[in-house]
């Protein structure tokens, strides 16, 4: 059954009006230990502020039991086990056996895949050993000092985002670089600040088919052997990680130099497997268990704390009421922190491409929102862009806020202040300025009354605008493996109460396919006709200039 048609949905709906007459001053007014009330640890690095969302306990009882009534329990625990929660093409989402301990045991069609994961964790350790050792040697006998991951989307954006926020813990003596698009300007840019001799090419695919990656992947391998012409040399230099091991023989990679991860894993869900290689290799791998472990203890939270305690359940929870009770379809995410730069584009992806669905898992469509537009930039940049229209415009986005206590750079005063920033834009969203406020301070500036009467109502900062606060102590790989893990089960949580699979990406395949014809169209010197005005308007123009 649909969410929309579960009596706490109804609840939830009836409510509504009673919810918005209340405004978060009035309700911090009212309530002295707002924040007390809603905010939850999580362990001692980690707390969720939750008291700026517009809501009130009635309204969190009531989502905790529309989350009851979507038989969310029990989804939960099928997470941890065998599961066929992408039916659509008959895989599990076991992407939690990732980070399970030797001791845990999770079965898959008979087979114990946890110590699969713990076999590929072994080579991935033993690899960063013989590279960071200097065992690992280059075609001329030089230790390596440059990575570039060769992959896109999830084989890309996990790693990349993960090895950028942890920039203090690069200490290694390996740098990393990421290409991913087809756009050869990347590559080209990359290809300029390394050494062949020294440098370890990551070729990343899941499928080892997707054409970005493929072709970045010949092009480094020509520009590889450009440098040293004896293809046995190849071995010392690329490595690749992926499901599917004949395509990667089948490009010259020897499966003894891949890294192999499952199909149970989705994409966006895969940096904790060798995807995570860069990762291990630039902060060294006990980092990247200390990522893993991060992960885990969230795990552990969502699958044992009750709703009403339970953080990325709660996260959902409210995203359902935003979205589908409130109608505010868009969710901002700003971390106040340089290094977390990419974690807006690994969310839009871990979000977007799970919960951008319309049709529900008996295969009709929905008559109700799913997924939200997630989009964000770290602050304080954001605020002197966009945060104009979060304080004044006319629809209202709610905004995750992250913010760490410490940092890692020696600049006291830049943090304190990016911290004030972050507190400040939470309190304006919330709580704004009204036109007696306005008019008051108006007057003593010495504005005339006439004046204030014209100034006043642009200056009014409506407020009542909603965000979450996710506050660390520090930017830790522990506390990122939690934070991204966080937002992976508040993914899920949304797919399971708006009933759509999660985990596949079928809108993705069509543009692929139509790409592949438009390839061998543009390189035709002929005129295009095969398809419609635009499409073959555009291409006449691209042969005339190009
Ligand atoms: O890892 P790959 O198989 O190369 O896939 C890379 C990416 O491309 C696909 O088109 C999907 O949209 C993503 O979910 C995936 O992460």
């Amino acid at each position: 059954m649909n969410f929309s048609e579960q009596p706490a949905f109804a609840a939830l709906l009836d409510c509504k009006a009673q919810e918005q007459a209340i405004t978060l001053s009035e309700r911090f007014v009212q309530d002295k230990e707002r924040f007390a009330n809603f905010e939850l640890p999580f362990g001692e690095h980690v707390k969720v502020d939750f008291s700026r969302q517009l809501w009130s306990n009635e309204v969190k009882d009531l989502l905790c039991e529309l989350a009851e009534q979507m038989n969310l329990k029990p989804a939960i625990e099928q997470l941890f086990g065998e599961n066929l929660f992408n039916h659509t093409e008959g895989r599990a989402a076991l992407h939690t056996a990732l980070r399970m301990p030797k001791t845990e045991r999770v079965y898959l069609n008979n087979t114990d895949v946890v110590p699969l994961v713990h076999e590929q964790l072994e080579r991935v350790k033993d690899f960063c050993q013989q590279i960071h050792s200097g065992q690992w040697l280059g075609y001329n006998g030089m230790s390596i000092t440059d990575i570039v991951n060769i992959g896109i989307g999830g084989s890309d954006l996990g790693p990349a985002v993960v090895t950028e926020a942890l920039h203090c813990y690069q200490d290694q003596g390996i740098r990393a670089h990421f290409v991913s698009n087809m756009d050869g300007a990347q590559l080209a840019q990359v290809l300029e600040q390394v050494n062949a001799e020294r440098t370890l090419f990551i070729v990343s695919s899941k499928t080892f088919t997707t054409d970005e990656t493929m072709t970045n992947a010949k092009a480094a391998r020509a520009w590889f052997l450009s440098h040293c012409a004896d293809e046995h040399h190849i071995k010392k230099h690329f490595v690749a990680v992926s499901t599917n091991s004949e395509a990667v023989q089948a490009f010259g990679i020897d499966t003894e130099q891949m890294f192999e991860f499952w199909d149970w894993v989705g994409g966006r869900f895969s940096l904790w497997s060798a995807i995570g290689l860069p990762i291990a290799l630039t902060l060294g791998f006990e980092r990247f268990e200390q990522l893993l472990n991060g992960a885990h203890a969230m795990d552990q939270h969502l699958r044992h704390t009750p709703f009403e305690q339970n953080i990325p359940v709660l996260m959902a929870l409210l995203s359902i009421w935003n979205i589908n009770v409130l109608g505010y379809r868009s969710e901002g995410v700003f971390p106040y922190c340089q290094d977390l730069k990419r974690f807006p584009s690994f969310l839009q992806q871990l979000n977007m491409e799970s919960n951008g669905k319309s049709v529900n898992n008996q295969g009709e469509v929905v008559s109700h929102n799913t997924g939200p537009i997630v989009w964000g930039e770290v602050g304080t940049n954001g605020q002197h862009a966009f945060f104009q229209l979060l304080h004044q415009g006319s629809q209202v986005v709610p905004g995750d806020f992250i913010g760490f206590a410490r940092t890692c750079y020696d600049y006291p005063e830049h943090h304190r202040k990016l911290l004030a920033n972050m507190l400040a834009q939470a309190e304006a969203m919330a709580f704004g300025k009204n036109y007696e406020q306005v008019a008051q301070e108006l007057a003593v500036e010495g504005l005339t009354a006439d004046e204030i009467t014209k100034l006043a109502p642009y200056k009014v900062m409506p407020g009542n605008r909603p965000s979450t606060t996710i506050l660390c102590d520090e930017l830790t790989p522990y506390n990122l493996g939690s934070l991204i893990a966080m937002y992976e089960h508040k993914t899920f949580v949304q797919g399971i109460l708006w009933n759509i699979n999660s985990f596949d990406q079928w809108g993705v395949e069509l543009g692929k396919k139509l790409a592949s014809r438009l390839i061998d169209d543009l390189a035709d010197t002929g005129t295009t006709t095969a398809h419609d005005s635009a499409t073959n308007g555009l291409i006449a123009q691209i042969k005339k200039w190009g």
